[in-house]
């Protein structure tokens, strides 16, 4: 799909997505209709309060929940018509996936961590490991690829997040809060690191943070309030 405007292919266009919790006798309106577009490349952040509704965005349009109304296009593929296999092939083949706290299989070491997605995904043994070691040392961790993630810093876990979400070399990858759990100054290397790296995927991204002062080294932002995104820069 294009968007006409800014020229370029969208692969993310979410239209009219309304999603409520109802619990007891009372509803809570957490998206009223949210109109949003991620370009193929374009790295977008979601803003907004606590509680404003970011990681139920990214849960739908990450295709993890049901229960949401309106529209999600995923690189062509819209969501309603996808059963569950296909919603698993979206997720594995167009999406990376990061969060605030690793998820990294404890037991597993770094490469194979990263490695793991590409396998499933039904690549060889090979090539997953020539690309796990490419991305861990395009973000400084050649040297650790042995480590378990116990044996790793937060900043050097959450770097193997970072290149665990793009091995499969997704359209859009989907980030909530990806360096809330580092403190300030990790924060900004490994979010430098992260949109770097992202950019030179030519991946997209929609990256859900409360802090104002990381959005703005995104391309756009767009800030979630009383169920509605506006656009901010
Ligand atoms: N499963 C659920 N059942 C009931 N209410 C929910 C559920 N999930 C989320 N909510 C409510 O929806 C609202 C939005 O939550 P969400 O986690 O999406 O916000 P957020 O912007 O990501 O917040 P934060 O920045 O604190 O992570 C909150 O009021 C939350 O309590």
């Amino acid at each position: 799909m294009n968007d006409g405007g800014r020229g370029v292919t969208d692969v993310l266009t979410v239209t009219d997505l309304k999603r409520s919790f109802v619990q007891g006798d009372v509803t809570i309106e957490v998206l009223r209709g949210v109109d949003l577009t991620v370009g193929a490349g374009e790295i977008v952040a979601l803003v907004g309060p606590s509680g404003s509704g970011k990681s139920t965005m990214l849960q739908a349009v990450g295709l993890l929940e049901g229960g949401f109304q309106g529209s999600i296009r995923i690189a062509g593929e819209e969501a309603a018509q996808l059963d569950s296999d296909g919603r698993t092939r979206v997720r594995r083949d167009a999406l990376g996936f990061v969060y605030q706290f690793h998820h990294l299989l404890p037991d597993f070491s770094a490469a194979e961590n990263v490695v793991l997605p590409a396998l499933i995904r039904g690549g060889t043994r090979a090539e997953a490991q020539a690309r796990a070691e490419t991305l861990l040392t395009a973000l400084g961790l050649g040297h650790r690829l042995s480590h378990r993630p116990s044996q790793l810093s937060g900043g050097e876990q959450q770097r193997v997040a970072v290149a665990r979400a793009l091995a499969n070399r997704p359209k859009l990858v989907l980030a909530d809060e990806p360096t809330g759990n580092l403190d300030e100054h990790t924060a900004d290397i490994v979010l430098g690191e992260f949109l770097r790296l992202v950019r030179g995927e030519g991946s997209a991204a929609l990256v859900a943070t409360h802090n104002e002062r990381l959005a703005a080294k995104m391309d756009r932002v767009v800030r979630l309030h009383e169920g509605r995104v506006s656009v901010v820069s």
